[in-house]
């Protein structure tokens, strides 16, 4: 079967330092997948690989069996790949609904110019409602963006990220800042929204990640060390010395 996703040798070097150094990754259709590591690792860097942000040094990326190593970012996101970011991506002048509608006819290719008519398209209409009710702000569609909770900016980043059906969704650390609760209601929403996608996710809260993920990539030095089902991961032994390990004790110590 042809992988969502595929990573091949990918490398990353600024300057002579060499960030990412030779990653191969599959991930499949429908799967969740976390992407784990300590700080500095280089998740970040992967994901702006990934999204077209930056250029490889080396290596090749394929979505659905399709190159899109070194493209364009908006030309990875028509091909069905949508990322959310950790700084939050939305319109704060916009309403809830708005910005919604927007990621939608930027996903249909239209410009700002055509925008001043869809007020009369009820289809769009319908679709926009269609998403604020899967991230739980029907309630809020009015209200300007910026008026929204952090949590509630961060479940609309994720709509706007999904608004256009892309089928692979990266999310980076979507948990990021929010309080217990807030989590559990994000990690519902997670789940929710990527029903039928392929998820691809950097997170640091291990709650999140042994919750949601079907597999779990573990990002050391730039190098994967280790790529499993969260069982497997649990009781890696190169993955407990290099990272979980000290993580595990904290959680077992503070219990
Ligand atoms: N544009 C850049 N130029 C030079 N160095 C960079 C650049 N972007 C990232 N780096 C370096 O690459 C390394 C990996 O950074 P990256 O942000 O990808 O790590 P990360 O695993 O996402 O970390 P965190 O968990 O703290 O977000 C760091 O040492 C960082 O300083």
């Amino acid at each position: 079967m042809t992988a969502a996703l595929e990573l091949k040798g990918v490398r990353k070097s600024f300057g002579r330092t060499e960030i990412i150094m030779g990653v191969d990754l599959a991930i499949e259709a429908g799967e969740r997948h976390a992407i784990i590591g300590p700080n500095g690792a280089g998740k970040s860097t992967l994901f702006h690989l990934i999204s077209g942000r930056y250029q490889v040094s080396a290596g090749q990326i394929f979505l659905h069996g399709e190159e899109i190593t070194d493209m364009a970012p908006y030309e990875i996101n028509r091909k069905g790949l949508s990322r959310s970011f950790q700084v939050t991506n939305i319109f704060p002048r916009m309403s809830v609904f708005e910005n919604v509608r927007c990621a939608l006819l930027w996903s249909m290719g239209y410009r700002y110019s055509f925008w001043r008519t869809v007020d009369r398209d009820s289809e769009l209409t319908d679709r926009t409602d269609a998403v604020l009710e899967q991230i739980g702000l029907t309630g809020r569609r009015n209200i300007l963006a910026s008026v929204l909770t952090y949590a509630e900016q961060r479940a609309l980043e994720i709509g706007i990220s999904m608004a256009g059906g892309a089928g692979v969704l990266m999310l980076d650390e979507p948990t990021a800042g929010m309080s217990h609760s807030e989590t559990e209601q994000a990690v519902a929403l997670i789940r929710r929204v990527s029903e039928g996608r392929t998820l691809v996710m950097v997170e640091h809260d291990m709650g999140v990640v042994f919750d949601l993920a079907d597999r779990i990539s573990v990002l050391v030095y730039g190098e994967i060390i280790a790529c499993d089902v969260p069982e497997k991961i649990r009781e890696n032994r190169a993955v407990k010395e290099a990272y979980l390990g000290a993580l595990l004790d904290e959680e077992e110590a503070t219990a």
